[in-house]
């Protein structure tokens, strides 16, 4: 019995081995292209059809192997049944790692995609540069020549070349703390004169008063023509006080002038003026602006020179300068 069943096998191993080496050949044949796969598988449906079960096992390891395309469905001739095998069996082993692989490739993908929005929104972050706005100015106080102490403040912040109505003057320096301050001194009896708006009559601007007093022989010294410089004593300027008919009359450096013609042009305003009437308004004029270049604005304002009462005749002057 051993012996029969030894034979037997032996002759199983025989045919096999016989048979052998036609799949053998197409195996090694086939493992080269990875191509098209499935005519082979195909074929050995063929071939089972035919044999009967010829070895699955063995159509499966070709078809893992990638191999032979070309020679099984030239075997059997049987193009339908390869087609649709050949998908069936090819595509659980090779294409879902491949495909398995792209969705893989997409998940990151759509990790880097996350990312890569983020460095797109960081291209974007950097915003436009906004354009400077302007403030506009108030045309209204320029129109209107108004001049306050903290409106002219402002406006000379905010541009450097602000539009000034007539009442500005264009060569005065900006302001400073201490004029600020100064306009709140106990010597002001009116604190309110820094926020005062003071609006000069058409034709009283600084230009205007400048053209007035431009030509060399202008005399407003409210004097007779041809009158000489005066010896202008204390008494004398206490009566020149703006009131009464009478002119109004101040001392600055030493020097005597009528402000009378002047009081409309003021851009501090007629009162503040006349503060400094009938008396030596030096240290006033110096607390406001020193920066005013009051000889030569005031110079067909000149009357004489501040004298002591002993040294003043009240009579004329010769000259001076
Ligand atoms: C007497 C000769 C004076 C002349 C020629 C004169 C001239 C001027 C001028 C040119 C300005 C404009 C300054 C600017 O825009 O920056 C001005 C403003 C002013 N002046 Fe006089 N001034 C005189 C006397 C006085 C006196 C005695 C006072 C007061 C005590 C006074 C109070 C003021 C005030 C409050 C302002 C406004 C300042 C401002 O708006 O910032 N001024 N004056």
């Amino acid at each position: 019995m051993a012996l029969l069943g030894l034979s037997l096998i032996f002759g199983a191993v025989v045919l096999f081995c016989m048979r052998r080496p036609a799949w053998l050949s197409s195996l090694f044949a086939g493992a080269a292209p990875p191509a098209i796969e499935p005519p082979p598988a195909k074929q050995t449906k063929g071939a089972d059809d035919a044999s009967g079960h010829v070895p699955l096992p063995e159509i499966r390891h070709t078809d893992t192997g990638l191999s032979p395309s070309s020679p099984r469905p030239s075997e059997d001739g049987q193009a339908t049944p390869k087609a649709s095998a050949t998908p069936r069996d090819p595509t659980p082993p090779v294409p879902v790692p491949a495909f398995s692989l792209s969705p893989a490739d997409n998940t990151p993908d759509t990790t880097d995609a996350k990312p890569s929005p983020s460095p797109s929104a960081s291209t974007l972050m950097p915003p436009p540069p906004r354009p400077p706005t302007l403030r506009p100015t108030s045309t209204s106080s320029s129109t209107t020549t108004t001049t306050t102490t903290s409106a002219t403040s402002t406006l000379r912040n905010r541009n450097p070349l602000p539009a000034r109505g007539p009442g500005c003057s264009t060569l005065a320096p900006p302001p400073t703390a201490t004029a600020a301050t100064t306009l709140n001194t106990p010597n002001n009896t009116s604190k309110s004169s820094s926020s005062r708006t003071i609006v000069l009559k058409p034709g009283h601007s600084p230009l205007d008063w400048a053209r007035l007093t431009a030509s060399p022989t202008a005399d407003l010294r409210g004097l007779p023509p041809g009158t000489p410089y005066l010896r202008v004593t204390p008494s004398m300027l206490k009566r020149m006080t703006g009131r009464r008919g009478k002119d109004a009359w101040t001392v600055l450096g030493g020097k005597v002038y009528n402000i009378t013609p002047y009081l409309p042009f003021h851009p501090g305003g007629e009162p503040e003026l006349l503060r400094a009437a009938g008396r030596d308004g030096t240290r006033l004029f110096g607390e406001v602006h020193p920066w005013v270049n009051w000889e030569g604005m005031l110079a067909a304002c000149l009357v004489g020179i501040y004298v002591p009462e002993e040294e003043g005749e009240g009579g004329e002057m010769e000259a001076m300068d």
